[in-house]
């Protein structure tokens, strides 16, 4: 296989990029002829022979027509295998992604993947729509012309030829630091992509803020390193590249071959027929060369395209076993678990062993990065564990199917994505033969039936672009009503309640509660007011499970958790004096609201 990324890329639709090129090949050996015989035509004027001028004629016209249509049938076939190539790898892509672990998806982002499906497979189908043909051109015009320039004049071919050397060095020089060039540019260009998405995403904090400044200085900084490449580039390259352009336009090229022809023919040295000929053909070679320029344009953007394309779809799928094994218990165990998030990372979890028994209610709590969110995403399988297992009653999370996975276990993250499509289908979400009265049902145990009601179309309300119309709490009840109908035997809930305001969370607190009856849960917790009931509390410490129990039991222990406890307890009771004269927090005050940020993330 072709290392070169772009021909790697483009194999699916190699055969009729191949024809392509072979009918715009056989249009540039139409347009010489062409040439070629407008030369036959005007020497027949000249010497009156009316019977060479009417065929002449004739092949003239039948070849203007079959070397535009062949044109014109390459760029429509080139256009064709582009449009098939986008659709090929746009297909390969998501059903790539779909079998790729959440966690390479959720850390990408979404902006960047995006960003490869849409910008960089439209990058290829500019190579294959617009160069192919090209390709085709820029070699083979060249070569014949130079063939049938030889067979009039041997020594207009030869300036021909030293005109086409001298523009190629001088496109050389052009070239000569593109690739660096280029790279600096699409870096430039990236940059001042990402601070106007920043500028503009970022828009109603910075104005609250700083008045934007410091992100309007980014991008104004970016836009300025932008323009100084492209100004560097065009300093850099400016001179050769108008000196080539002046040698390869047809013009300059026409008069020093006229030059030179009309000397030859005073002296009788070449036939009117040559001498015309060698004009034509001779100012066609050369400006065959132009479309190299771009050519190599194109092909370099599109080789950085197509290797992100190519990288993206070598990220090695999650390993699904040969036969899928099915859990028939709900109990979860975590057991040796080492993780790292890449080798050159330190442990994140460290040898985390722990048990949840079917049906009981288990709190994680611990200081911001003490390894919480990791624990419930290896749940999820979001990665694998570098070592040890994670069981679902009994069976190893690998020896299960995604799939299987999947319809075992429900997550309530703090910002569900809701989809641009009615409530009723958003509650549905892979449920697609739930009825109406089912959802309704759902809705009414998550606590969002009313506020449903009270929106303009009910539930067949559409919700805004990543719910946008809604509050975060009203965006949470509906991900609730949705695990509810989901219906899955293990739940995990992370930060639920962190977005809530107080109405918000007693409604939320109670469509968890009705979601979590019957249920195996794990929960995420950062109000501890929340997870007092819970069965087992686990306490994390940078990667470590160091305190484990119900919550009487830690207390009693006095260990970090009942610390964390008297933290949240006093963080719960400071309120805010607004006096006259303002006075400093107090030193407990302050110790137990930081106690608590520290602790309770
Ligand atoms: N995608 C990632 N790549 C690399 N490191 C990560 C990634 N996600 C988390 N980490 C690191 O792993 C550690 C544990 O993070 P984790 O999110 O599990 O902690 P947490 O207890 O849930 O924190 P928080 O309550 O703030 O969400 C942290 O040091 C964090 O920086």
């Amino acid at each position: 296989m072709s290392k070169d990324p772009n021909w790697r890329i483009i194999a699916p639709v190699k055969q009729q990029i191949y024809f392509a090129i072979l009918l715009s090949t056989l249009s540039a050996i139409a347009t010489v002829a062409l040439l070629v015989a407008i030369a036959y035509l005007v020497q027949a004027l000249l010497q009156q022979q009316w019977s060479t001028l009417s065929w002449t004629l004739i092949s003239l016209i039948v070849l203007t027509i079959v070397a535009y249509v062949l044109r014109l049938q390459a760029f429509s076939q080139s256009h064709y295998a582009g449009y098939r190539l986008e659709e090929i790898l746009r297909k390969q892509m998501s059903l790539h992604l779909g079998q790729l672990p959440l966690g390479y998806v959720t850390t990408q982002g979404a902006g960047a993947i995006s960003k490869v499906m849409q910008d960089d497979v439209r990058a290829l189908h500019s190579f294959v729509a617009d160069s192919t043909p090209l390709y085709a051109r820029a070699y083979v015009v060249p070569v014949l012309t130079f063939a049938a320039l030889l067979w009039f004049d041997w020594r207009m071919a030869l300036l021909s030829l030293v005109i086409l050397v001298c523009g190629m060095i001088m496109m050389s020089l052009v070239m000569r630091n593109h690739q660096e060039m280029n790279q600096l540019y699409n870096t430039a260009r990236e940059n001042v992509n990402t601070a106007v998405i920043e500028y503009v995403q970022a828009m109603p904090v910075v104005r609250t803020f700083d008045g934007g400044q410091k992100s309007f200085k980014r991008y104004e900084h970016a836009l300025l390193s932008y323009k100084e490449i492209l100004t560097r580039w065009y300093r850099e390259s400016g001179p050769a590249a108008r000196l080539s352009m002046l040698i390869l336009n047809p013009l300059p090229t026409f008069v020093i071959l006229l030059a030179a022809g009309s000397y030859l023919w005073l002296h009788e040295q070449i036939s009117t027929q040559a001498l015309v000929a060698s004009l034509l053909l001779g100012t066609g070679m050369v400006e065959a060369l132009m479309p190299y320029m771009s050519l190599y344009h194109l092909i370099e953007k599109s080789k950085v395209s197509a290797t992100r394309i190519l990288d993206l779809l070598a990220v090695p799928a999650l390993p699904q076993p040969e036969l899928t094994q099915r859990p028939e218990q709900y109990d979860i165990c975590f057991e040796q678990v080492n993780f790292r998030y890449n080798p050159q990372q330190d442990l994140v979890l460290k040898d985390i062993n722990f048990h949840v028994p079917a049906l009981s209610f288990t709190a994680l709590v611990g200081a911001s990065g003490a390894g919480k969110s990791t624990i419930a995403k290896l749940l999820a399988r979001f990665w694998d564990v570098d070592s040890g297992q994670i069981k679902i009653g009994n069976v190893d999370l690998r020896a299960m199917s995604s799939q299987v996975l999947m319809s075992n276990v429900a997550f309530v993250f703090q910002d569900n994505f809701l989809f641009f499509d009615s409530i009723r289908n958003n509650i549905r979400l892979g449920l697609a033969h739930a009825s109406d009265q089912d959802v309704e049902a759902a809705a009414r145990l998550a606590q969002a039936h009313d506020f449903i009601m009270a929106l303009p179309d009910g539930y067949d309300t559409a919700v805004g672009e990543r719910g946008t119309s809604l509050s975060g709490g009203q965006r949470q009840r509906i991900t609730i009503a949705r695990a509810i109908l989901q219906n899955r035997p293990i739940l995990i809930l992370d930060e639920a309640t962190a977005f809530a305001d107080s109405e918000n969370e007693a409604l939320l607190m109670a469509g968890l509660k009705n979601l979590m009856q019957g249920k195996t849960v794990i929960m995420i917790a950062h109000r501890l007011s929340t997870i007092q009931h819970a069965d087992q509390i686990l306490m994390f410490d940078q990667g470590q499970l160091i305190e484990q129990g119900p919550h009487h039991l830690l207390i009693q222990q006095n260990g970090a958790y009942a610390k964390l406890w008297q933290a949240f307890q006093q963080a719960r009771d400071w309120h805010i004096d607004i006096s006259s004269d303002p006075q400093p927090a107090s030193p407990t005050t302050s110790a137990a609201l930081q106690g608590a940020q520290n602790h309770v993330s």
